[in-house]
């Protein structure tokens, strides 16, 4: 048995915007190493703990996490639509096996996955359905929240369902974050019209998807220009929850509270969440080292940039 883990900030607008060429050769150099780092480990089951953006997962019905059976893209900002390789069997004994550990997940036979899931797969593979891949819906947009203590258990169950693997390769994917706060709009403050894209917004008209992502796309370029009103990104925030994920040793993210993550790193801080959980599985595996770890705060893509990647040590 052996886990790897590649973690990474996604973002929907590395196709839409255009940073300074030394910024984007460094991002492509980030995920050309994390890209060689997964060919040389050669997974044969990939765990992908992803966010959702309103794409897939709505109030109408809001689980803090979910294992996918059967996942489909759903070609949110150009990324990919279409089925992911699933293996059912394995997604089921997962379910089964983090439920008897108290953890409560929900389960999906049609799981709708966006970016958040597929960018990192595009990325690492090359598409979506190259490498049989369970995903694990995590929420990192969507209150309530539950505890930080909750995801890193989850993250630990899922590791020891993956250590029992004696004849799997596993890499864990954790997407999203760091500190950025992207114009999703949020229940609290949202009108009429944004109420119902997030109470059940599936399958919109290409207009209103479009609509939707220009509103993204305007705001990254007004924020690299300096003159958005989102809240900045927090470098600082970002390099300190790395070296926690570096140390081994994730009991401090047990006191991070939704509000000052919010506060802090912005509203869209909580897809560190995934990170969280693919560590503690990777953790739970054994003792890990960190290959290779990458950051920039990158206005452009409303993200505070980070690629890591680790595998369980000896
Ligand atoms: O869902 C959207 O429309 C935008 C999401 C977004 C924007 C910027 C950075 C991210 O990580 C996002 O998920
Ligand atoms: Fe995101």
């Amino acid at each position: 048995m052996t886990v790897a883990l590649v973690t990474m900030s996604h973002s929907p607008l590395l196709g839409y915007a255009d940073p300074p060429a030394e910024v984007n050769a460094a991002v492509q150099g980030a995920f050309s190493t994390a890209r060689a780092f997964v060919e040389e480990y050669d997974p044969t089951l990939v765990v992908s703990f992803a966010p959702d953006h309103y794409n897939g997962f709505f109030y109408d019905l809001m689980p803090p996490f979910c294992i996918g059976y059967e996942a489909l893209g759903v070609g949110d900002y150009g990324t990919a639509e279409g089925p992911l390789d699933v293996p059912a069997g394995r997604a089921g004994e997962l379910a089964q096996w983090v439920a008897e550990r108290d953890i409560d997940v929900a389960v999906s036979r049609r799981m709708e996955v966006d970016h958040g899931a597929v960018q990192p797969l595009e990325i690492l593979f090359g598409g979506i359905d190259r490498v049989p891949t369970i995903p694990v819906f995590v929420n990192g947009v969507a209150r309530p929240f539950v505890t930080m203590r909750r995801v890193r258990r989850l993250g630990e169950a899922i590791g020891g369902y993956l250590a029992s693997l004696e004849d799997e390769r596993v890499l864990v994917i954790g997407s999203g974050g760091l500190s950025h706060d992207p114009p999703v709009p949020q229940w609290a403050t949202a009108d009429d019209a944004a109420r119902a894209l997030l109470l059940n917004g599936r399958h919109p008209t290409a207009a209103a998807r479009d609509a939707r992502q220009q509103r993204v796309i305007d705001t990254a370029k007004a924020f690299a220009a300096g003159t958005a009103t989102i809240r900045d990104l927090n470098p600082a925030w970002d390099t300190a929850l790395m070296a926690v994920f570096a140390s081994g040793d994730l009991s401090p993210v047990d006191a991070m509270t939704p509000e000052q993550m919010a506060e802090d790193a912005g509203n869209s801080a909580h897809e560190v969440r995934t990170w969280v959980a693919a560590f503690a599985a990777l953790g739970a595996a054994g003792p890990y080292d960190v290959t290779y770890s990458f950051y920039r705060p990158i206005r452009e893509y409303i993200a505070g940039f980070g690629v890591m990647t680790a595998r369980t040590a000896g």
